[in-house]
């Protein structure tokens, strides 16, 4: 029998088998982050531990300040993923915070205050004068004035305001006029002072009188019906 022509005859390559036993590949190699350096999990931990240590390190870099940072941002995030507000910077010392409303308001004096009180009582007093005072009314405001030069209690500064009064008597036959005349020898004394002197034709605009519901504190003068003037 003429032998057969033979064929090569491949074998049916038969279905490789992966050996149930591992191959020797070289144990994984984990690349350490930069920092901190991640370590080796432990047989039977996470396998994916390095790769959140990276991203952990990594994170950590871009929400927390570099250490070049002063100590009081070094530790503060730069980023938050916190929805809540981050914390109010400290307060200043006690100490800072007195310099700093000492520069905005300085003290008055007990002397300034009672100056300044006095000078309101009179511009306002002068404010209100009517425009056409009664006898009495004229009177008054002269008596007024040297009552204030004789009980004011400061004795230079009344000692002061009698010679200004020597030299510039009082007038009060209108409302404008008292309230010019008082304008003026309140210049007088903000001269003696070295302070700045105000402009009289300004003083009804800076002491009004007082807005009362009908009129109810405006004085009455000669030529209301009020008689006994
Ligand atoms: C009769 C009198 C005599 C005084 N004499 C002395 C003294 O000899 N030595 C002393 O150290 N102190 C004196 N004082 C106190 C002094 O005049 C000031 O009241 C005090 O120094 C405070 O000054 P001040 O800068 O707060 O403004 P003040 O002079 O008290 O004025 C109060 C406000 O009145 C307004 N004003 C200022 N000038 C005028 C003006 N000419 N007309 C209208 N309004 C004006 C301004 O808005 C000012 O803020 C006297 C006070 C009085 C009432």
């Amino acid at each position: 029998m003429p032998r057969q022509p033979s064929r090569t005859r491949t074998r049916p390559t038969a279905r490789r088998k992966f050996p149930s036993k591992s191959i020797d590949c070289p144990p994984p190699v984990f690349r350490s982050p930069p920092s901190p350096p991640a370590t080796m999990p432990p047989s039977g931990s996470n396998p994916l531990e390095p790769v959140f240590q990276t991203v952990a390190a990594f994170s950590r870099r871009l929400l927390i300040a570099p250490d070049t940072a002063p100590e009081d941002h070094r530790l503060r995030p730069l980023l938050s993923l916190s929805l809540s507000p981050p914390p109010p910077p400290p307060p200043p010392p006690p100490s800072e915070v007195l310099k700093e409303k000492d520069a905005k308001v300085a003290p008055l004096t007990q002397k300034e205050e009672v100056g300044r009180a006095t000078w309101m009582l009179l511009h306002t007093i002068a404010a209100q004068f009517p425009d056409e005072p009664t006898r009495q009314q004229k009177r008054d405001a002269k008596e007024l004035m040297a009552l204030i030069s004789r009980l004011y209690p400061c004795k230079e500064c009344a000692d002061h305001f009698k010679e200004v009064l020597k030299a510039n008597p009082v007038q009060a036959g209108s409302q404008a006029e008292f309230s010019q005349w008082l304008c003026y020898v309140h210049n007088v004394v903000n001269r003696s002072l070295g302070k700045t002197i105000f402009p009289c034709q300004r003083v009804n605009a800076r002491w009004g009188r007082l807005d009362c519901p009908e009129r109810l504190c405006d004085l009455e003068g000669a030529n209301d019906i009020m008689p006994n003037r």
